[in-house]
């Protein structure tokens, strides 16, 4: 059913580097939330946290009701078991075909029959569109399909989170676009709340329920989809239209003077984006996919914030 991830005041520093602090988030049970930031800011950090890989140095990330920064090593490992974790390149074994690779954690974490992890990778490869490529060594498929493979591992202990950590890096447009559907659908069916750390504006816009923005180690803003993408603040403005103009420089923070200058160039509208501030639609579960119960109230909240900018806008 997915469980709701309760993030209060965390904190982390390595030596006198401070990554990013006092995040507070609540990232709703079942839902998709999406963490974006520039290059750097600690959104791969962030997701290793919230696993347990690596200690805060303040602050708490409540689990299913317990804070997994106060667990030790064997406690960890129980709630480890809750997470399925999609890594950047699939993270599969290069000598193992995708059959055992997808098999891996149910022979490792599980005492099941041989019979029952079969009947089980066969049902999660057939949910990514991975059957008949079993006997496939990861070396012989494509980016997107080690990208599928990692997801179809990441579901078999039927895990009630999963991360994402940039899915859709290195695959082409067609692909994203393709896995993009692939993330609604398994939410619509499997229920588990997602966090997806990514780096492409589309995908962003169009896939969660929540969108984050890490920026000068500070949570930027989190919350609904549409209140992000017609938000006015500058750092969000920015990160969402992918432009060069506002706080966030090439390698570091711009001065003020800089960024107030472009501001004002933005707001004469001489490099505005067009429809800059609209609320993208969301991507919706493909055909026969039932949509979860939340999707109706989503639906209206956006239907509303369309009507009210309609009514501005006149
Ligand atoms: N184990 C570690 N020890 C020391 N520093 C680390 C460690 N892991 C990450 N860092 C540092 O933390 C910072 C944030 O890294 P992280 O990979 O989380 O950024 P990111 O936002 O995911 O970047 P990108 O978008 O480029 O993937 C970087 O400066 C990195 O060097």
């Amino acid at each position: 059913m997915g469980v709701e991830i309760c993030v209060e005041g965390l904190t982390k520093s390595f030596g006198h580097q401070v990554i990013w602090q006092d995040v507070s988030l609540t990232l709703p049970a079942g839902e998709v939330s999406v963490m974006l930031g520039p290059s750097g800011t600690g959104k791969s950090v962030f997701l290793k946290t919230l696993v347990g890989l690596l200690k805060p140095d303040r602050g708490s990330v409540k689990i299913a009701g317990r804070d997994i920064t106060r667990l030790r090593e064997h406690e960890l490992y129980e709630v480890r078991k809750l997470f399925g974790v999609l890594f950047q390149d699939g993270a599969l074994f290069g000598s193992m075909n995708l059959y055992d690779n997808i098999a891996f954690p149910l022979r490792e974490h599980t005492r099941k029959s041989e019979s029952e992890i079969r009947r089980i990778v066969l049902e999660k490869m057939d949910m990514v569109g991975l059957i008949g490529s079993e006997p496939k060594l990861p070396g012989e498929i494509s980016g997107g399909m080690r990208k599928r493979a990692g997801l179809a591992r990441a579901l078999v202990l039927d895990p009630e989170i999963i991360l994402f950590d940039e899915p859709d890096s290195g695959l082409d447009p067609v692909r994203v676009a393709y896995l993009n559907q692939l993330i609604v659908d398994l939410n619509a069916q499997i229920d588990a709340t997602f966090l997806i750390v990514t780096h492409d504006i589309a995908s962003a816009r169009q896939v969660p329920d929540n969108i984050g923005l890490l920026f000068r180690r500070e949570l930027v803003m989190f919350g609904p989809r549409e209140e992000l993408l017609t938000s006015e603040e500058p750092v969000v403005r920015q990160f969402l239209n992918g432009r060069m103009q506002g706080p966030i420089g090439m390698a570091e923070e711009k001065d003020a003077a800089q960024v107030e200058q472009e501001l004002a160039q933005l707001g004469n509208g001489s490099t505005q984006t067009p429809g800059s501030q609209a609320l993208t639609p969301r991507l919706l579960p493909g055909p026969g996919i039932l949509r979860p119960p939340r999707w109706n109230a989503i639906a209206e909240r956006e239907a509303e914030l369309r009507r009210r900018k309609a009514v501005a806008d006149v």
